[in-house]
């Protein structure tokens, strides 16, 4: 039977091959190869420090989701992306899948105008094209669901990523794809307590994996944070970085929401020793 994540994939194979019409592989690779280069997201996560002892904000711009419809009207990207800049966000997602997310490729690039912080392009990564299109936009990250690929796809996807000079967010929520991501030598890795497959949330889900993770990796817990509680027991469970959408978009002052999240995480990481 087709799972949530097949219908979102075949829409999102839809929108690309109409995009591809448009513009060419060979014209977007001579807009990556123009862009400015990308910026170290590795190193804004933590990934270089190795007491990680800061919990990192992956804020996201996200206007609607299958699971709950539209979640906010974001008139102006560009100023969301600078509140959360302010609030000390360390990452910034956007969203950029159309149909099931009301994202677009221009959301990118309003943000990337607007703040000098590494961008996480966010979407369903199902082809190179994709990958060259991120960088062109100015992404400095990109999202690999490892659910959706097959390894070969992983590796080599991760490969491109980093000729590139981006990094890679791979996202899990299995003890089996956490050990697939590990193989695909994956150096960040998500664990999406909403499971892709049903869009059910369970954030037991985090503490049940995060152990699995090597140390090396920056470990990222994705989906289902409502307040400074669940960025407690994320970052007690061993995450160095939340991935947060709607907590921050449907809040009224974004910038102190992340400063908050930051305080409550350091605090929590503090007790783990
Ligand atoms: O809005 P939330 O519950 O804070 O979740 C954010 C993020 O984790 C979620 O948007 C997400 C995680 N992985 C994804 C993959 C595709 C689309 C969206 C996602």
């Amino acid at each position: 039977m087709a799972t949530v994540l097949d219908d979102i994939n075949a829409g999102v194979r839809e929108d690309m091959e109409a995009r591809k019409r448009l513009v060419s592989l060979a014209e977007l690779k001579d807009l990556a190869q123009a862009a400015a280069p990308a910026r170290d997201a590795w190193a804004a996560l933590g990934g270089t420090s190795p007491t990680r002892e800061q919990l990192k904000v992956i804020a996201e711009i996200k206007r609607r989701s299958p699971s709950k419809g539209d979640l906010a009207s974001i008139g102006d990207p560009a100023s969301l992306a600078r509140q959360y800049a302010d609030g000390g966000a360390s990452v910034i997602s956007v969203l950029t899948e159309q149909r099931r997310f009301s994202g677009s490729l221009a959301d990118l690039d309003a943000v990337r105008a607007a703040v000098d912080v590494p961008l996480l392009r966010k979407d369903f990564t199902l082809d190179e094209y994709q990958i060259w299109e991120a960088r062109a936009h100015g992404a400095d990250l990109i999202l690999l669901i490892v659910a959706a690929l097959s390894d070969t796809q992983l590796s080599d996807f991760s490969a491109l990523s980093r000729e590139l000079g981006m990094n890679v967010l791979v996202e899990t929520h299995t003890e089996d794809e956490i050990e697939r991501a590990v193989a695909a030598n994956a150096r960040i890795i998500g664990v999406n307590v909403r499971n892709l497959k049903t869009l059910d949330v369970d954030r037991s889900v985090f503490a049940s994996l995060a152990g699995l993770i090597p140390a090396e990796a920056v470990v990222v817990a994705e989906s289902g944070v409502r307040d400074a509680d669940d960025v407690t027991h994320y970052a007690a469970s061993g995450a160095n970085a939340i991935l947060v959408g709607e907590a921050l978009v449907s809040h009224a002052t974004p910038r102190e929401r992340i400063a908050e999240f930051t305080a409550a995480g350091a605090a929590a990481i503090a007790a783990r020793s």
